[in-house]
């Protein structure tokens, strides 16, 4: 067993700046751990570490020049920091690892890390947002008088105590006989060190297993996709990489949080299978399916970085391999030869549709309303009933706009007898029994007149369309010959249970189908009604035995561990209120290094006087981000949740000459393109945001009253809905930032009910 480490200042430096010790996901960072748990002895981690083991002890240093002065001496045995779960045990010895630095430097603390006045102790809470905080006590001047002899007063720190429990730090005596071995044993240590650094030739090269990624090796390309396949491959976790390398020979599910690579460890995926094929002279078409024309767009953009062989551009009729990028729709456009233009289809990730699509549901909602309410009247629920009149009519019209999208289109097939089978979802409409549903499905009706008449269809009715024209002899024996080795599909929870039910037909042959997908289902916006094992049913029906491969990642690469939390405490307050809320942040932990942790600082909340002060404090803000972060206005995101802040901020932008540009389609990485070209900032609603990532993100108006929207008929149906609808946006809107997020809300307001347990939790500072 293990009994202490002592680690030199060089190699704390090494540990806190190597992606690959950051998380256990990673081999190195689980070898790590395992060698510093004394559970394997002898482990390499890393070239540029010099390691000397005594009696117990084990003594990490690496060469910076000279070897360290100063060292940080963890007593295992006493504090037991590494018998806590694997991730946190990581987590923790990184967390203390940095303190040390910062102590040893002068830094200036956080909220986490303090000093205990008028003592030498110093207290670290690695985990804020833990109920019970765990604590690390760390003594400043152990053995003083021996020290301060040897002239050795404050190169030495002695973490020597953990736990939950809050004893007097101020007059406790750490335990010294682990440390008093340390410091008796570091001339021995030093001088093995020595000896090895004079076996090598010169300085030790970056490490094989550990390298160290400095800022200047990201350059211009940090934290995006784009780096070759090559460049991507060392850096893959080892569940990253094993979703990768897995032939495509039963469907797979990538699943994890915002920022943890799903879209990443797709498009590796595919062209892992592709480089295969092509090395093995075997025929392999691959289709990679986004959930809308924007997407596919920026999909595109990554592979013609990432795969240099160019197999996107490759021709089915003529190569051998190919991969295609598409929407669903054009899939199905280009698979049964039918057509239908861009111009007539309605896209569902566009600002314009839904708003258009919310017009002629609130027409079609008004004119019900008039002519049928009083007839359909006495045969519904008298909740049902009235919410219906009592209600803000927009707002019924909003839920309807869901309970149309996802259970009438998306899993009724647009079917009256089916609608009615299923079950009501548990945040939306209230509806409770036939003539309920009868009455919503009335409002659909003259809906779709009103779309008719504008001749236009959205992707549900080539879907529908297509769905017949699939399940038929004919294409059974085509797709041996126009299906695909492997379908690949981003952003499942986007695609409604109908369109889930298609991608199997698209494969070369029935079951066990060689789908990968990936899915975060809290990114999906309202209730939908389903969990992951229908999401798998659909995409996979059961005849196919083989029963899905799946992998879930924990580490979140994009975000800092400030905003990994943020995102952590808005999920878990969406999954304490709603049953089928999904909370995947449960283990997650950010991957950041020190380096990019310095550019982070506490989310923020901010009260302004008024309304117009919340539009040009946002602007304000931005400025001062862009500055702070030395990064470019694109890289700053000015987000609302509502519809008419977001017109407000972009009429102030256009009006006071602002750069800027709006985002009208999700995930439109074209347009950040554009913005980055011409140095604007960008402006958008929540539902626009999904699939980008920024340096900064302010969201403006998160405050009591809007977020979520308050529904003065006091009814529940609504205010569940609108409740979990804003936890949905929230956190895509929080999940998108590298570095910082700052809430503005007004003053007389107060913050939103959503983000006060993490206001209470500390996670966010008031200003
Ligand atoms: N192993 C890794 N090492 C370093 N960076 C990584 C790694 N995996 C992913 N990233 C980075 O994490 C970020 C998020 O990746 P990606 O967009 O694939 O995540 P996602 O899970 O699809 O996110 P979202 O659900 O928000 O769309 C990217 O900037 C990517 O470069």
């Amino acid at each position: 067993m293990v009994k202490y480490v002592v680690i030199g200042l060089n190699a704390v430096e090494n540990f806190i700046q190597d992606r690959f010790a950051q998380s256990v996901e990673f081999d190195e960072g689980k070898a790590l751990l395992a060698f510093l748990r004394g559970e394997v002895g002898n482990v390499k981690i890393g070239s540029e570490y010099l390691i000397f083991e005594k009696d117990g002890g084990v003594f990490i240093d690496s060469v910076a020049g000279n070897l360290s002065e100063k060292f940080l001496v963890i007593d295992l045995e006493q504090s037991q920091i590494l018998a806590q779960a694997d991730n946190d045990s990581l987590f923790s010895f990184q967390k203390l690892l940095r303190f040390a630095k910062k102590l040893w430097s002068g830094l200036s603390l956080t909220y986490s890390e303090r000093m205990i006045p008028g003592s030498s102790k110093a207290i670290l809470f690695p985990y804020r947002y833990k109920p019970q905080p765990y604590r690390i006590v760390i003594e400043r001047e152990p053995w003083s008088d021996r020290l301060l002899k040897r002239e050795q007063g404050g190169n030495w720190l002695l973490a020597y105590k953990a736990g939950h429990e809050s004893g007097d730090a101020n007059r406790e005596e750490a335990e010294l006989t682990n440390f008093r071995k340390a410091f008796e044993n570091i001339s021995f240590a030093k001088r093995e060190f020595l000896e090895i650094v004079s076996l090598q030739t010169g300085r030790p090269k970056s490490s094989s297993g550990m390298a160290i990624l400095n800022l200047e090796d990201r350059g211009q390309f940090q934290g995006s996709l784009h780096r070759r396949y090559e460049d991507w491959i060392p850096l893959l976790t080892a569940k990253q990489s094993e979703f990768v390398s897995t032939p495509f020979d039963q469907p797979a599910r990538i699943e994890g949080a915002a920022g943890t690579g799903k879209t990443l460890s797709l498009i590796l995926k595919v062209i892992h299978a592709l480089r295969a094929a092509d090395a093995a002279k075997r025929e392999f078409h691959a289709v990679f399916v986004t959930h809308s024309d924007a997407t596919r767009l920026a999909i595109e953009e990554v592979a013609s970085v990432v795969d240099k062989d160019g197999f996107s551009s490759r021709d089915r009729a003529v190569d051998q391999q190919s991969l295609k990028i598409c929407t669903l729709s054009e899939l199905c456009n280009t698979v049964l030869r039918t057509s239908i233009s861009e111009s007539e289809l309605i896209d569902r990730d566009a600002m314009e549709s839904k708003e258009t699509q919310l017009l002629y549901i609130s027409e079609a909602f008004d004119a019900v309303m008039r002519d049928s309410f009083d007839s359909h009247s006495r045969f519904l629920s008298q909740d049902f009933a009235k919410g219906l009149k009592d209600r803000d009519a927009w707002k019924t019209v909003e839920m309807l706009q869901h309970e149309i999208s996802v259970l009438i289109k998306g899993r009724a097939g647009e079917n009256l007898d089916t609608y009615k089978k299923l079950p009501s979802l548990s945040y939306g409409l209230d509806q409770k029994n036939d003539a309920d549903k009868g009455f919503v499905f009335t409002v659909f009706r003259k809906y779709q007149e009103f779309l008719r008449d504008a001749g236009q269809f959205d992707t549900d009715d080539v879907v529908l369309s297509a769905i017949g024209q699939l399940d038929t002899p004919i294409w059974r024996r085509r797709r041996l010959r126009d299906g695909y080795d492997a379908v690949l599909i981003d952003e499942t929870h986007l695609f409604n249970i109908n369109e889930l039910h298609m991608f199997h037909y698209f494969t070369r042959e029935e079951g066990p189908y060689p789908i990968a997908y990936s899915v975060d289902r809290s990114q999906a916006v309202g209730d939908r009604g389903w969990n992951t094992k229908e999401i798998d049913y659909s995409i996979s029906p059961a005849d196919s035995s083989a029963g899905t491969y799946s992998a879930r990642i924990e580490t979140v690469f994009r975000s800092s561990p400030e905003i990994v939390n943020l995102a952590f405490s808005i999920v878990s307050s969406g999954a304490t209120l709603f049953t089928n809320f999904d909370n995947p942040l449960v283990n997650a932990a950010s991957g950041f290094t020190e380096e990019e942790e310095r550019l982070a600082r506490d989310p923020a909340y901010i009260e302004v006087p008024n309304e117009g002060a919340l539009i040009d404090a946002a602007f304000e803000r931005a400025e001062i981000l862009h500055k702070e972060l030395g990064c470019p206005r694109s890289d700053i995101l000015i987000v609302s949740l509502d519809g008419n802040l977001v017109k407000e901020l972009s009429d102030k932008a256009a009006d006071s000459n602002k750069p800027y540009v709006l985002l009208e389609r999700r995930g439109d990485q074209k347009l950040i393109e554009t913005a980055r070209a011409t140095g604007r900032l960008v402006i958008g609603h929540a539902d626009y945001v999904g699939g980008l990532e920024f340096a900064a993100v302010i969201l403006v108006g998160v405050d009591d009253g809007r977020v979520p929207p308050v529904d003065h008929a006091n009814d529940l149906s609504s205010k569940n809905f609108l409740t979990y609808v804003s936890h949905n946006r929230l956190y895509v809107a929080v999940s998108r930032a590298k570095y910082r997020v700052e809430f503005l809300g007004e003053q007389a307001r107060g913050p939103s009910k959503i983000i006060e347990p993490a206001i209470k939790a500390g996670l966010i500072s008031m200003d």
